[in-house]
């Protein structure tokens, strides 16, 4: 059961979920690479190596390019170093600042848990001045630990005031590491379907699926009655 008594926190994945950041962190990539002479990868291909978080991505990039592993600290020092200004090219999916509106008025804590390091994370957040909506705020390299890992999770809901033992709550994210996370977390898990996933939606662990923001409200109210 995950039953809550006070409205359940809500927390949220970042890239593919509120934001399409990929444009901006495929044109940071693309700017590194140039450094090193490497041609440019694509949108897609950059796309596809988001959602764990810094070190995979490089690691992706890297493993594309025919780079030597040994570049990954300097490359990922690199990419670091312009991370947080990379914001001319993202936006907030369509309905996003509508629906936390909503959600935050009813009464729902939010939370985010995201693999972008903490640093890029809140510099996007205030880009869209949204930071002050959120109670928590988990980057990727918050902890030790990493999604799908249930720790980073556990701690935004746990931020958020949730029991640590048992955290209640739901979790809304666009990756197999969220969705898995939220399985190790045993919290349901509310798949974003315009994202950067590439597996199907019907072979995805999750509660409910949605395609626009305006159907979340609604959506969270009801997984968290069935819940
Ligand atoms: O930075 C990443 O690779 C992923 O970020 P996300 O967890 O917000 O999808
Ligand atoms: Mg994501």
């Amino acid at each position: 059961m995950n039953t809550c008594f006070a409205p359940c926190p809500v927390v949220f994945d970042l890239d593919g979920t509120l934001i399409d950041s990929a444009p901006d962190i495929h044109a940071t990539v693309n700017v590194v690479l140039r450094q090193r002479n490497v041609p440019p990868l694509t949108l897609d291909q950059v796309r596809g190596f988001i959602g764990g978080g810094v070190d995979l991505l490089w690691r992706r990039v890297i493993a594309a390019t025919g780079l030597p592993v040994e570049a990954h600290r300097d490359m990922v020092a690199a990419f670091m170093a312009r991370y947080e200004d990379a914001n001319a090219l993202t936006r907030l999916y369509p309905n996003v600042a509508d629906a936390l509106s909503v959600l935050a008025d009813r009464g729902y804590p939010l939370g985010i848990c995201t693999n972008k390091p903490l640093g890029p994370t809140r510099a996007i957040l205030d880009h869209f001045g949204i930071t002050g909506l959120f109670g928590a705020i988990i980057g990727g390299d918050s902890m030790p630990q990493k999604k799908p890992d249930a720790a980073p999770l556990r701690a935004a809901f746990t931020g958020l005031g949730a029991d640590p033992h048992s955290p209640k709550g739901v979790y809304v994210g666009d990756s197999e590491f969220d969705a898995e996370c939220a399985a190790n977390t045993a919290v349901p898990f509310l798949l974003y379907t315009r994202g950067y996933r590439k597996t199907p939606i019907g072979q995805m662990l999750h509660t409910a699926n949605f395609d626009d923001y305006g159907q979340l409200p609604l959506l969270v109210e009801e997984t968290v009655a069935i819940s």
